[in-house]
């Protein structure tokens, strides 16, 4: 690993609600570098969507930092400048895939360039690029419904690399699908990660899945669990650039 991109240090994130303080993360550290897949696995509620929505920015910590590569602390800047490195460094694949029923494959695609105001035909170049590289040149023009899980989860993930973003996060992105299928996207993004250097965390609670980690964080009752924190892989598989 070529220094981190992402790191999380000592994050604590805790819910007041009406009935008491939920501890939903209790001071969980992990660093994740370019061309690395780390697994974050735990049973229901231990807290990985709560872990991933700090590293995306989606949530600030109650304490502790996220720190990006660049050494800025993610958890403590102005909101619009959050929103910007969310935009421009942060891919998120959602377990329900987040797609906007009305528009096409490609125009969901579309929209994050549209975020970053990217010219139209640029647009459509890197459009048509990403859903190359997920296998799904031809079903741009279908809408999510008419296409399965397996492909709109494609599509999600095409959607949050069309920005060529440094970070990827992903919540749960099988939990929708059979297994063979959950198999088949896990091996996607185990390939992208390696060959596009990616620094991508992804949550499951399947112990399938977590054999495409190069590192895996057990997390129970919002903690890690040291001992089971190992290392899967020494050499990582990286295949040609695109
Ligand atoms: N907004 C919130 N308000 C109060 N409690 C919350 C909130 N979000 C999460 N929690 C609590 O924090 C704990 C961790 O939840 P989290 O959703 O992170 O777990 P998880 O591991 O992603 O679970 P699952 O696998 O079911 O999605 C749970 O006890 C949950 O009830």
């Amino acid at each position: 690993m070529s220094g981190s991109v992402l790191r999380a240090v000592e994050v604590s994130r805790v819910f007041a609600t009406g009935a008491g303080d939920v501890h939903a993360l209790r001071g969980v550290s992990l660093e994740v570098g370019a061309g690395e897949l780390v697994v974050v696995r735990g049973p229901s509620g231990s807290g990985k969507t709560t872990l991933l929505n700090l590293l995306g920015g989606l949530d600030r910590p109650t304490g502790g930092r996220v720190l990006l590569g660049d050494g800025r602390e993610l958890s403590a800047l102005p909101e619009k400048d959050v929103l910007t490195v969310r935009r421009e460094q942060i891919g998120y694949v959602f377990q329900s895939f987040g797609l906007i029923p009305v528009l096409s494959a490609a125009e969901n695609v579309e929209v994050p360039l549209r975020l970053l105001e990217v010219p139209a035909r640029e647009r459509d170049e890197r459009v048509a690029r990403a859903l190359e590289t997920v296998g799904l040149a031809a079903h741009a023009r279908q809408r999510p419904y008419e296409l399965s899980g397996g492909q709109q989860q494609r599509v999600g993930i095409a959607r949050a690399l069309v920005a060529e973003p440094a970070i990827l996060l992903a919540d749960e992105p099988t939990g929708q699908l059979d297994s063979a299928t959950a198999a088949t996207i896990m091996d996607l993004i185990r390939s992208l990660t390696h060959r596009r250097g990616l620094a991508a965390v992804v949550s499951t609670h399947d112990p399938v899945l977590t054999e495409q980690a190069d590192r895996v964080v057990d997390l129970h009752d919002g903690r890690p669990r040291p001992a089971a924190t190992v290392a899967k892989r020494t050499v990582r598989e990286t295949g040609a650039g695109e």
